[in-house]
């Protein structure tokens, strides 16, 4: 059994790794990170044990995975302190700068502890990624658009982001101009939209001489994201660094 804990376990993200790291067999929920103790009526209060500080989490519960799902002001900290006190973090949450994942992956090999960074936990997306790396290669005229809920706090996703790091590790030539269309990562311009009635959506367009390539994935559900997770939970215990997408342990 995996001892795991839940960063963020009240929000839309939290709630369901909560459910499916009680019912997952391989999988004992030994506790939640939380910015506060149980209220009365509290779904959590008396399920699991709720801390709010990472070294006391790390004493008494003495989880070996801290699932990271808060939000963009949160996730460094608790990334690091997870790392400081022997947890292993798998990161759901977007936002994360690239000095601060640079940073991370020195402290990790430090430590020579696992960290799984996976912005997006759906295999379609790490596939998505996959392919625009590809595709960039033959057509580098290319930029994303990312679609999500209204609920959604940070942008650029972290999806777009990763997507576009990866298409310019690819690339391997200099970055475009940017032309301040957009969010420029890397060189590759991202859009994001923000609409009730969606949910979790991706495209990657790629432009060419009278032609046009469209990748694009869709997440109508949350539960797209629960294999990728446990995936994750499972293939941290086997590392000793920082792994900077679920694209990287799915084979
Ligand atoms: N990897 C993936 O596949 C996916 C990743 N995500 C990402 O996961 C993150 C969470 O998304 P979502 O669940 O929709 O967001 P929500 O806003 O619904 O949930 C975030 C929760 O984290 C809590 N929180 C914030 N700071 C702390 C803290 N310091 N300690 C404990 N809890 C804290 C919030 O509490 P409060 O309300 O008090 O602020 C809130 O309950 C986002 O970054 C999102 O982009 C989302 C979907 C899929
Ligand atoms: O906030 C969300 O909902 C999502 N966030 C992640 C991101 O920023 O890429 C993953 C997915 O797109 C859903």
């Amino acid at each position: 059994m995996i001892r795991v804990a839940v960063a963020g376990p009240r929000g839309r993200m939290g709630a369901l790794a909560v459910e499916t790291m009680i019912t997952g067999k391989d999988f004992l929920l030994v506790g939640v990170l939380d910015r506060k103790m149980a209220e009365k009526a509290d779904t959590l209060a008396g399920a699991v044990p709720i801390y709010t500080d990472m070294a006391t989490l790390a004493q008494e519960a003495q989880p070996d995975v801290l699932v990271e799902l808060t939000n963009h002001e949160s996730v460094y900290p608790h990334t690091r302190d997870a790392i400081l006190n022997g947890i292993r973090p798998v990161v759901g949450t977007s936002g994360l700068k690239e000095e601060q994942i640079t940073r991370l992956s020195e402290l990790a090999s430090e430590h020579k502890i696992g960290c799984i960074l996976a912005p997006n936990f759906s295999v379609g997306a790490a596939l998505l990624m996959k392919f625009a790396a590809m595709a960039v290669k033959y057509m580098p005229e290319a930029e994303i658009i990312e679609m999500h809920h209204d609920g959604k706090k940070d942008f650029p996703s972290g999806t777009a982001a990763l997507t576009a790091r990866m298409m310019a590790d690819s690339k391997g030539t200099e970055p475009n101009q940017p032309d301040g269309r957009g969010t420029d990562i890397s060189g590759v311009p991202v859009h994001s939209v923000r609409l009730p009635g969606l949910l979790s959506h991706q495209e990657v367009l790629f432009g060419g001489d009278g032609q046009l390539l469209t990748l694009r994935h869709d997440s109508f559900s949350r539960q797209s994201y629960m294999s990728g997770m446990t995936l994750a939970v499972k293939d941290v215990m086997n590392r000793d660094r920082l792994i900077d997408g679920l694209d990287k342990i799915i084979g």
